[in-house]
């Protein structure tokens, strides 16, 4: 019960208004306000049962020292706090100073996520303020080393893991999660993290800091989102041996196991949160492909690494023929080769094409698919009965029989099968190289200069994540093109100086478009996630940089502008829902879709904390 007679009345009045916890005063409640000097007409509450020490050490309602008086009061947690309240300017000064003393990446992560245990407006209140600095530390490249040791630095729980053992008991397990309302869950099972491989039930990271871009870029509420691990278990042998290991101890589930393992939890996840989005990201070729598949035009969901990391391609190659004078709709005069036939470089390649298509520059999708040379580990995707001229192969023979159709679309039939990358170079003088293939250094410097003597601005893209997995750095590649290159990677890359002039680099990551897409599907309450949401996502993001940008090598806005990005892309995923008659919200009459979006986008600032009985 509630004893302070005032907060019932602004209970009462505003019990009208409940369509999430943070509700808007009304009239009668304002009435009362004037007892409570933390309470203006303009600003919002959050209401709780919560009080005392379960208010404090919840990360969602905890503001740490920032409690006023009067919330102090009406929560009965004075005393419990030091007694100087501390605005959050102040604690922010306190939290940065106290990051930069963490002498390594990896402390800087443990530190992020205690903070996030403790007070997650806070936690996003840094990271939006510091988003370029600070989501290399959340995400990539250091998220990457945070899964390696996942079990080392393991301190709290967060998101939920469905194991082996829980066959039978999905349905009921996820209503463990304490929230009605999930509008995004990115998923994983681990199995290929990064470029990093099979880390197991240690994937967990990347959903955590995915989801945290989501909320950061994208102005979803932290409330809302959730990381899911599914245990397979691991074929990762220095796991299995690891006794601290914290996932199943068992080798991978496979076939109709592994599959029906996926679909009881899909199907106890549609039945709790029948709207949320589902992304899954890091599952391994072909898991990926089968998934989306079977998932795609059934469900809300999508695959990252195949169809949002196509968009952020896409739109990196679209904005470098702008840089190099052409327009947007020259796509299928570009010669592109792609290190990688997984998941990213099939799904990549695909996302190209289908442009291609769409412009209607190529007479068929066979044309199209001329255009682009996939090689994977063993070299190029060629011809098998031409003679090889070399030992193309970094890791000699192997089996070509496991390629699928998807791959096979690219074979080229005269040229030779394995042909190493600086061979194929060579031979087609590419306009843009990408890599998608987890194989640090694979782009040789042998085949870098050969491409630079074929282009005047040739687009070198390493895409693979973490940092040290990635093609080739920054410095390698200006280097070898004497200075020429238009540079892009999946992780970042500082600005190289070179020959005194400094040379932009610019980050192709999905973080660019995932964000934005959720939001926009939040905001519309879209039913599905469509190849066309992708298709504007990658042209939108293209014409975002300025002439003068373009010129200096600079492809679009950095990860530092994220949520601008995801404004524009939420309103054009937007657009395409309506469009293509998905989106199940109505939209308000009179008000401009970039507003309906901006308003919805969740911003961390405290707002005055209420306490309430019973049950929200
Ligand atoms: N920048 C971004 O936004 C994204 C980057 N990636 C990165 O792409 C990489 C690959 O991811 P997936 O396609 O999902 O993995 P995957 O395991 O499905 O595919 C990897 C591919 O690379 C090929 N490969 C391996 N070693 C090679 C070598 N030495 N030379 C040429 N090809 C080689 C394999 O044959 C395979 O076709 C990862 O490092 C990942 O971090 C993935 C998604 C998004
Ligand atoms: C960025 C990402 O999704 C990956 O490297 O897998
Ligand atoms: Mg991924």
């Amino acid at each position: 019960m509630l004893r302070n007679p005032a907060l019932k009345t602004i209970h009462a009045a505003t019990q009208r208004h409940v369509s999430s916890q943070v509700r808007h005063y009304s009239r009668r409640a304002l009435t009362t306000l004037a007892a409570f000097p933390d309470l203006r007409m303009e600003t919002m509450v959050q209401t709780t049962p919560k009080h005392g020490m379960d208010v404090i050490h919840d990360p969602l309602l905890s503001k740490g020292t920032a409690f006023s008086l009067s919330e102090r009061e009406r929560l009965g947690i004075r005393g419990l706090v030091p007694p100087r309240t501390q605005e959050m300017d102040k604690q922010l000064q306190r939290i940065i100073r106290n990051l930069r003393e963490c002498r390594t990446p990896l402390e800087k992560f443990v530190f992020m996520t205690a903070l996030q245990d403790r007070n997650e407006t806070l936690y996003y209140r840094l990271l939006i303020d510091n988003l370029e600095e600070l989501s290399q530390i959340i995400y990539t490249p250091t998220v990457g080393e945070a899964c390696q040791r996942f079990h080392s630095i393991y301190r709290r729980s967060r998101g939920m893991y469905f194991s082996s053992l829980d066959r039978g008991q999905m349905a009921a397990m996820v209503h463990n999660w304490p929230h009605d309302q999930v509008d995004v869950i990115v998923v994983t099972d681990g199995s290929r993290v990064l470029g990093l491989g099979d880390l197991g039930a240690n994937g967990m990271q990347i959903p955590i800091g995915k989801l945290s871009l989501y909320v950061a870029g994208g102005g979803i509420r932290p409330t809302s989102i959730l990381p899911v691990v599914l245990d397979v278990g691991t074929n990762n042998e220095s796991l299995l041996n690891d006794p601290l290991y914290l996932g199943m101890g068992h080798r991978r589930l496979e076939g109709d196991e592994y599959y029906s393992f996926v679909d009881e939890w899909v199907h106890a996840i549609q039945n709790r949160y029948p709207n949320a989005l589902i992304q899954f990201e890091d599952f391994k070729y072909p898991h990926a492909y089968n998934l989306l598949h079977k998932y795609k035009d059934n469900i809300c969901c999508f695959n990252d690494d195949i169809q949002s990391t196509s968009a952020v391609a896409l739109a990196g190659v679209l904005a470098a023929l702008k840089a190099r004078g052409k327009a947007i709709d020259d796509l299928n005069e570009e010669r592109i080769i792609c290190v990688g036939a997984g998941s990213a470089g099939v799904g990549v390649c695909e996302g190209i094409i289908d442009c291609m298509v769409e412009q209607g520059k190529v007479k068929s999708r066979e044309e199209a698919y001329s255009k682009i040379w996939m090689l994977d580990q063993h070299g190029l995707i060629g011809n098998s009965n031409l003679s090889s001229s070399a030992s193309a192969s970094p890791i000699g023979v192997g089996d070509r029989a496991n390629l699928d159709e998807r791959q096979l679309c690219y074979l080229k039939k005269d040229m030779s099968d394995r042909m190493s990358l600086e061979e194929v170079v060579k031979a087609i003088k590419p306009t843009v190289v990408l890599g998608l293939s987890g194989a640090p250094g694979v782009f040789t410097e042998g085949a870098i200069r050969a491409m630079a003597e074929g282009v005047e601005k040739p687009c070198v893209f390493p895409l693979s994540n973490p940092t040290h997995q990635s093609e080739c750095t920054a410095e390698q590649a200006f280097e070898w093109t004497d200075g020429r290159a238009i540079f892009a990677s999946g992780s970042p890359f500082k600005d190289v100086e070179y020959k005194g002039k400094i040379r932009k680099v610019n980050q192709i990551n999905n973080a660019m478009s995932f964000p934005g897409l959720g939001l926009g599907i939040t905001v519309s309450r879209a039913s599905r996630v469509t190849g066309k949401m992708f298709m504007e996502t990658a042209i939108t993001i293209a014409n975002m940089a300025t002439e003068d940008q373009l010129k200096n090598g600079v492809l679009f806005p950095g990860v530092g502008q994220l949520r601008e990005v995801s404004k524009e892309v939420a309103a054009k995923v937007c657009e395409v829902a309506y469009d293509q008659g998905l989106a199940r919200a109505q939209l308000r009459q009179g008000v401009s879709l970039k507003n309906i979006i901006e308003e919805s986008m969740w911003d961390p600032e405290y707002v005055p904390l209420i306490r309430v009985d019973g049950h929200m």
